[in-house]
């Protein structure tokens, strides 16, 4: 199936536990699936990388420790890739998408929006998912050397004027007033215009 031209594209970054998963399945329940769908930009680097290695796809996907075992690794094999096409995985991740709003729940490298800012200008927004170590400790990580300090998580850590920065603390009690303020009444406009 072809795909659609979008009015909206969301694209999340965050780093390691921030919750960029989280918040941006909530955006997709408010939305609802017929007017948004969530673009991982790592979904097709994960199933490729799962069939090669003989891994079980689902458990990268996930937000458990299982991905934590292939992530070093994960990162040099989609570096490779991106070194000789930086839109390979951007190019994968949208084919055939519907929706009118794509929520991209994982951009990483400049090369990631300039991507999206080149094929999509008037409809990319960037949005960075915050949380203080504290709670992305209690989340589960833990720095690690060579990942940590590394493009895949400080890649967008300068140079990007975001279009919206997500709090999301502990429980994420302030969460739902910051997107109803902001992105979700945005969104909600742009899905209606015909
Ligand atoms: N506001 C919140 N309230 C409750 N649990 C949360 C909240 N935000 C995140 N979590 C939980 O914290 C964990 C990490 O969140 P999530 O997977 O969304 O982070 P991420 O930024 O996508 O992390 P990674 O890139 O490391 O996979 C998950 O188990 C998630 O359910
Ligand atoms: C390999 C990689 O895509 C893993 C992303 O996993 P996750 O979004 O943190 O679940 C990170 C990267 O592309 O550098």
């Amino acid at each position: 199936m072809a795909t659609v031209e979008p009015k909206l594209i969301l694209l999340f970054s965050g780093k390691r536990k921030s919750g960029k998963d989280y918040v941006t399945d909530l955006i997709h329940q408010r939305l609802g699936p017929d007017v948004c769908c969530i673009v991982r930009l790592s979904g097709p680097l994960k199933q490729q990388y799962a069939q090669d290695h003989g891994l079980d796809l689902g458990e990268l996907m996930g937000p458990g420790e299982y991905k934590e075992k292939y992530r070093a690794d994960m990162i040099q094999w989609g570096e490779n890739q991106r070194e000789k096409d930086p839109g390979f995985f951007c190019r994968l991740a949208i084919k055939g998408a519907q929706q009118l709003i794509w929520i991209v729940s994982d951009a990483r490298r400049l090369s990631d929006l300039q991507w999206f800012w080149r094929e999509y200008p008037s409809q990319s927004r960037c949005i960075r998912v915050e949380a203080s170590e504290e709670t992305r400790r209690e989340r589960g990580w833990e720095f690690t050397a060579g990942i940590d300090d590394a493009e895949s998580e400080c890649g967008l850590d300068q140079g990007v004027n975001f279009d919206w920065i997500i709090k999301n603390d502990g429980d994420g009690s302030q969460l739902e007033e910051q997107l109803a303020t902001g992105l979700l009444s945005i969104a909600k406009e742009k899905a209606k215009e015909n």
